[in-house]
């Protein structure tokens, strides 16, 4: 397998592009969708965001009011830290297992992480190559703003809350532009994925040489 990291600022179209990585033949590890999980009513995180943080934490299903943790962590730099120490070892664990299921595969296996530059030091996983997706702060305000149903100020916060720009095209080797039109957008990760998917293919060709 080839392992490919995809980050990018809030709103700026991770889970667009991919989505259409997919749709190419991608494996995505997808870590919003993981930490979701987690936070369901039957997820292992939720007890302990509950001591942490207290009864408000949890809904009336017994899982975790994301809305009111969103108001909680997006404003305060000390939660932020609290949640992100319960929650990355736990996201990084079902990561773990999902990625080694195509060790041996031949296949473009992509880990969709949000905060890739915030914890870049600490991840527990080597990538071949990182891709961030970027648009300009007032493009993904508007997203928000207007997709999301949240208060321009709140919008603020959440980009305040992660590394900046800079720091995510410093880590990165390729930058996917998401002010251009879908259509553009979708060719540019076409053209990605078929240069991504041939290093893949041989990357996998020298792993079974190697190991005969
Ligand atoms: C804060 C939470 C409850 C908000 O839930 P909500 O459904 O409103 O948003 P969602 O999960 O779809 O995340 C939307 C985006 O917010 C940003 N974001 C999420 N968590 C964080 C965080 N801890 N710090 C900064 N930005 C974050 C990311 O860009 C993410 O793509 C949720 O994002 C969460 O559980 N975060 C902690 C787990 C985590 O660190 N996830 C990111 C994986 S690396
Ligand atoms: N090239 C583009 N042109 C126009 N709109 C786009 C483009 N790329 C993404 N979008 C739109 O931007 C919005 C945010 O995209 P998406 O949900 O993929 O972002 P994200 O980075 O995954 O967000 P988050 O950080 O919250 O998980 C969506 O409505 C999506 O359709």
């Amino acid at each position: 397998m080839l392992r490919v990291g995809l980050t990018g600022g809030i709103a700026a179209g991770k889970t667009t592009v991919a989505r259409h990585l997919a749709t190419l033949g991608a494996q995505i590890i997808d870590y919003d969708q993981i930490a979701h999980q987690l936070m369901s009513p039957t997820g292992v995180a939720v007890t302990q965001i509950q001591n942490a943080f207290g009864p408000h934490a949890t809904d009336s299903t017994g899982g975790i009011n994301r809305k009111w943790l969103s108001e909680e962590v997006f404003t305060d730099t000390s939660q932020r830290l609290k949640l992100n120490t319960i929650m990355h070892p736990l996201v990084y664990q079902v990561a773990a297992q999902m990625d080694e299921s195509w060790t041996h595969s031949n296949k473009v296996v992509v880990h969709d992480i949000p905060l890739l530059a915030d914890v870049y030091d600490t991840i527990p996983f080597h990538f071949a190559h990182i891709l961030t997706v970027e648009a300009p702060t007032d493009i993904r305000i508007s997203r928000m703003v207007n997709e999301r149903h949240i208060t321009r100020k709140q919008a603020v916060d959440r980009i305040a809350s992660q590394a900046p720009r800079v720091r995510r095209e410093c880590l990165s080797d390729v930058l996917i532009d998401s002010s251009v039109s879908i259509e553009q957008m979708f060719d540019n990760v076409d053209m990605i994925y078929n240069s991504l998917s041939q290093e893949a293919v041989q990357t996998h060709k020298e792993a079974m040489r190697t190991s005969k």
